[in-house]
């Protein structure tokens, strides 16, 4: 194993992947690689047109997340810095499964496997898990004004979608330990103890690998 982590944290859309990167990155004092929302030119017109837009949007994460990561791997996997990020590269496939169809499935596929399958991966996931009142509730209460349209069945479905990418990456992916945090009960933004004690969890499975490498 290795003894520099990369740690993602993911989630289904408002599960509080960026606040909890946010937080551990400040807490453990290892750089955050974030995702661009505000700067990205489709996802407005994808909430209102997602057959219209998908494929574009899709195509506009995938490059972004492509470029960050192989930043990522030269400037610290390489350098065996460890590092926090709030998605995972596999999260490309969990929307683009849902959002594209025929030809443009297939070719989105291809391009996937071939920018990603080399990139660095997380050692490390912490998935937030949490139901579709909770999310609503959350995208509510951020006011992202493109979001509040979303379609209810839409987040639905990607929460059982995520439910079965990470028992595949379980699956496939076995030097991936995952951490399964419950969004639900769990309130890691107003309850301090909530958030020590995952990071004092994260912190100790780091040490485990640390001392098993
Ligand atoms: N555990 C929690 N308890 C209470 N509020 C939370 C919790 N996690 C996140 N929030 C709130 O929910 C909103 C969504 O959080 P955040 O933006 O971190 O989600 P996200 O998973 O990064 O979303 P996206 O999928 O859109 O990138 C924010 O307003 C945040 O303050
Ligand atoms: N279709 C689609 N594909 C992705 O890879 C993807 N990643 C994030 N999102 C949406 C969720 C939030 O609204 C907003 C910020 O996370 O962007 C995505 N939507």
């Amino acid at each position: 194993m290795k003894q520099t982590p990369f740690i993602a944290v993911e989630g289904a859309i408002g599960a509080g992947k960026t606040t909890l990167a946010t937080m551990l990155a400040q807490e453990m004092n290892i750089p955050l690689i974030k995702e661009i929302v505000e700067e990205n030119p489709f996802l407005g017109k994808f909430y209102e047109n997602i057959d219209e837009w998908s494929f574009q949007l899709e195509m506009f994460f995938l490059c972004n997340r492509y470029k960050q990561l192989e930043d990522t791997g030269l400037q610290y996997i390489a350098n065996h810095k460890p590092v926090i990020s709030d998605y995972h590269i596999y999260k490309n496939l969990i929307f683009s499964e849902r959002t594209l169809k025929g030809v443009q499935r297939d070719k989105y596929r291809q391009i996937y496997h071939l920018l990603t399958d080399d990139l660095p991966k997380p050692d490390i996931i912490l998935y937030i898990r949490a139901d579709l009142e909770t999310l609503l509730y959350r995208i509510k209460k951020r006011e992202r004004v493109f979001e509040q349209s979303m379609d209810t069945a839409y987040l639905g479905q990607l929460i059982l979608d995520y439910e079965e990418a990470m028992a595949s990456i379980a699956i496939n992916e076995p030097s991936t330990q995952i951490i399964t945090i419950d969004g639900n009960l769990i309130d890691f933004v107003e309850n301090k103890e909530h958030f020590a004690q995952i990071a004092s969890d994260l912190k100790e499975l780091i040490h485990e690998r640390i001392q098993h490498t």
